[in-house]
């Protein structure tokens, strides 16, 4: 994963000289998003390096997405176009309506990364309210002791991150995502860097608290099996520079573990393997 910056990226201090410094998430509907004619390479000439080819994608407002490739394709690349970290190489990228900056002055948008790098000095209440100081939301004690409850850490408000295992980070992270209630949410592995029962664990607890329809998600994951409990729709990824190799729906009714869902994690791991071995991949996009 590339340098992720802070683990969750709360919502920038509004600009106080821009237009849009007053706007507050309004109501809460979730937007959708379209990605049309983005590409990114890093670096010019001999040194460059094409990470995601020319793609057009759309994520329908309320769903959970995953996104799923090889180790480098451009997957957070991708994510932080979308949270507006990175500009576009070429192409745009609109959240209803409106650029990934404005969705992020208007504190609508959360990301949380891999390793919840909390701020260490700072309790795990003081971690939540300070997403709602940034987003300019009211650092409402109840609703942080709320949130930090959902997310099963009531009794745990007053403890530092270093006191906390590494899934209880996880659902701190987390909880300061939710906290603001974000529009769109980008979750870059946030279960990656925990054992596979806490991460089933969490898997099971945390999706209901942002599966209400009124949050757009992106999710990078290297886990299938999560892909495909969590997501409403899997896109698989090719070897850099990365393509869309498969755009998978996954039925919200699917019983984890069962046939139906055993059958799509073989496709999509089919459609990795394809995407990550075939021949001239790289080649052919560079023609482009
Ligand atoms: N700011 C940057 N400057 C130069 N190269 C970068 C930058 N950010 C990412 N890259 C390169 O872009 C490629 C894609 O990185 P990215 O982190 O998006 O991949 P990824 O699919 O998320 O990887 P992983 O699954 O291993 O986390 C990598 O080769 C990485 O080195």
């Amino acid at each position: 994963m590339a340098d992720t910056g802070p683990s969750v990226m709360a919502p920038a201090v509004p600009d106080p000289k821009s237009d849009t410094a007053d706007a507050r998430p309004t109501n809460a509907v979730a937007p959708g998003i379209v990605c049309s004619d983005v590409s990114k390479t890093f670096g010019e000439g001999s040194s460059a390096v094409e990470v995601l080819a020319r793609t057009d994608l759309q994520f329908a407002a309320g769903q959970m997405t995953a996104l799923v490739g090889p180790s480098g394709c451009g997957k957070s690349t991708l994510l932080r176009m979308v949270a507006g970290l990175e500009p576009p190489g070429t192409g745009t990228i609109s959240i209803g309506g409106a650029s990934p900056q404005t969705l992020q002055r208007q504190g609508a948008l959360a990301m949380a990364f891999q390793d919840a790098s909390l701020l260490p000095w700072r309790s795990v209440r003081g971690n939540v309210a300070l997403a709602l100081t940034l987003a300019r939301q009211p650092a409402d004690r109840a609703a942080v002791d709320a949130m930090i409850a959902r997310v099963g850490l009531a009794g745990f408000e007053d403890s530092r991150p270093a006191e906390l295992s590494g899934g209880m980070r996880q659902r701190a992270a987390i909880a300061r995502c939710l906290v603001t209630h974000p529009r769109v949410l980008l979750l870059d592995e946030p279960f990656g860097a925990v054992d596979e029962l806490t991460r089933a664990r969490l898997n099971a607890d945390l999706p209901p608290l942002w599966r209400t329809g009124a949050t757009t998600t992106l999710m990078v994951t290297h886990s299938i099996r999560e892909a495909v409990v969590l997501a409403d729709r899997v896109i698989v990824l090719s070897s850099r520079p990365a393509r869309v190799v498969a755009d998978v729906a996954v039925p919200r009714d699917l019983t984890p573990g069962g046939e139906a869902a055993l059958a799509l994690e073989a496709r999509i791991s089919a459609a990795l393997a394809q995407g990550w071995d075939e021949p001239g991949v790289a080649e052919r996009h560079a023609a482009q």
